[in-house]
């Protein structure tokens, strides 16, 4: 196991020892709420309340901790180990096996979720000749002859058909009677005595007239299926006679947490601590657009879990805890007396290598997250991101790309996923990155992903988005399409 070398703070997560990074960063108190990575206080352009708060004095370097395992020792369990982006392919088509079909919804409850079929118009849209200006109707070339009781108003039942030489008062929005050859807006007409009505700028033929079915024709396909109901399609679809929308059916989820050490409320105390991924995983989960059918606790009771893992009714349990080989770590045993088929036990990624996805009966499916609370997010994103996003229709995430600041220590052999935040054209990796830190990921707008090897300052990486952060101007800079947010 080789000491880490990065920039003070910068912990390289599970290259050494899995201690929760391995360089303890410097004592709390040091005014660095995230632990942005790189040298602080350079005068780098970093700016403004956040910056500053993220950029004060970076932690002291920390001695390596000392080993606290004998090289000797027989080695932990360690899994078979599948490479990162085979896992998140393995999860991409767990998800898209067995989909559901999709359901007719009201339009009102159709925000944020994806069109289930083709979106085409029930109508032609404008359905029928309007007015775009208010003014007059007119037939034929002027001067016309004001008929004063023919005005059309939007709304109104098609008027009377105009005689050739004829204007009427016309409305934005209503219906061009027959005959009428052009719209004069009211500011560029004259009426002159005997009721006549004169231009003063030439007309053109079917000027200011929005002829029938410009925008579409029944039947034209307005948005592809998968297309994401955002407030601009509700009213699209409304304009087409919408009422209710064929939507693809949410993926339901059910979070598990697992560990006799956890509290739901106060301070830690006597080797209690916090549980952090209930309040984390039912919203995030939220974000990528599930029904989280709940969150329960469940100690670490083998058979509670058994219990609860058969008996869920969700397309995808996920657990929290228990992935490894300790004396309380269920997972493996459950899912054995279940008898659920591993798709994928470990991957090559840190934190977070002891993740796992298992087939259920059912063509259900169980992602069992590690527990340290860094290594479940990167256990989210790694297998239930892509297994969710495929369950629930959405094409697979472009991760957008761009250029670190700092250096960034890789694991020899895994892939690493480190929180970063955008800053100018540049990703500036945060500090407090350790498997069981949630301070880096808190203050984040991605998880860069750092390929075996590490990468050099410059170097460019792909970036996982977070459901709540755009990808920002970066993603321009470095040439890539945004991927695309969901509303709920
Ligand atoms: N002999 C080995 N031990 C461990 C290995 C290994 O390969 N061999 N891997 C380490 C790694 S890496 C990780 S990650 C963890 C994964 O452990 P589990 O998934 O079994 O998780 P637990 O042991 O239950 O918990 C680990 C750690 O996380 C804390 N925790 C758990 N749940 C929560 C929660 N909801 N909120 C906050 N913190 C949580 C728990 O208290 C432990 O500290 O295993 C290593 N061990
Ligand atoms: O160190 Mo583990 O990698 O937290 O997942």
């Amino acid at each position: 196991m080789t000491p880490p070398t990065s920039a003070p703070g910068a912990d390289p997560a599970g290259t050494t020892d899995g201690n929760g990074g391995a360089r303890t960063p410097g004592p709390a108190g040091t005014g660095d709420p995230a632990g942005i990575g790189g040298p602080a206080g350079t005068g780098d352009g970093l700016s403004g309340a956040l910056d500053d708060a993220l950029a004060l004095q970076a932690p002291a370097p920390a001695t390596s901790p000392p080993p606290d395992r004998d090289p000797a020792a027989p080695r932990p369990h360690r899994h078979h180990a599948t490479p990162w982006p085979e896992a998140r392919e393995t999860a991409r088509r767990a998800g898209g096996s067995g989909r559901p079909a999709p359901e007719p919804v009201p339009l009102d409850a159709a925000l944020g979720r994806l069109l289930g079929g083709t979106l085409a118009a029930l109508t032609d849209l404008p359905s029928f000749d309007t007015s775009a200006m208010d003014g007059w109707a007119v037939a034929g070339p002027g001067p016309w002859r004001i008929d004063e009781d023919g005005a059309v108003l939007a709304g109104h039942a098609r008027a009377a058909a105009l005689g050739d030489g004829t204007a009427v008062r016309i409305a934005t929005g209503a219906r061009i009677p027959s005959g009428a050859t052009a719209v004069i807006r009211s500011e560029h007409a004259r009426t002159g005595t005997g009721g006549r009505l004169h231009a003063e700028r030439e007309v053109v033929p079917g000027q200011d007239i929005r002829p029938r079915g410009q925008e579409c024709r029944t039947g034209d396909p307005l948005l592809p299926a998968g297309a994401l109901v955002t407030p601009a399609v509700l009213g699209l679809a409304a304009a087409a006679g919408y009422d209710e929308l064929l939507v693809l059916p949410r993926p339901t989820v059910e979070v598990l947490v697992l560990g006799d050490e956890l509290l739901t409320s106060g301070l830690p105390h006597e080797g209690l601590i916090r549980d952090a991924l209930g309040p984390l995983l039912g919203p995030w989960l939220q974000a990528l657009g599930t029904d989280v059918l709940g969150t329960r606790r469940i100690g670490d009771d083998a058979d509670a879990l058994y219990t609860a893992v058969t008996g869920s009714a969700a397309d995808l349990v996920i657990t929290t805890g228990g992935t490894a080989a300790g004396p309380v770590d269920h997972v493996h045993p459950v899912l054995a007396k279940a008898g659920a088929e591993l798709l994928v036990d470990g991957v090559s990624v840190r934190p977070g290598h002891p993740m796992l996805l298992a087939r259920l009966a059912g063509g259900r499916h169980l992602v069992g997250l590690p527990g340290n609370p860094l290594a479940a997010v990167s256990g989210l994103l790694t297998l239930a991101e892509p297994l969710l996003r495929a369950r629930s229709g959405r094409p697979a995430a472009e991760p957008y790309r761009g250029p670190v600041r700092d250096e960034v220590q890789g694991h020899p052999h895994d892939t690493r996923l480190v929180p970063v935040v955008h800053r100018g054209d540049h990703l500036v990796p945060l500090h407090y990155n350790g498997p069981a830190m949630l301070r880096g990921i808190a203050a984040a707008d991605g998880m860069a992903v750092v390929p075996p090897g590490g990468a050099r300052a410059g170097d460019t990486l792909d970036v996982l988005d977070l459901p709540w952060s755009a990808p920002m101007a970066l993603s321009a800079v470095a040439g890539s399409a945004p991927t695309g947010a969901c509303f709920t």
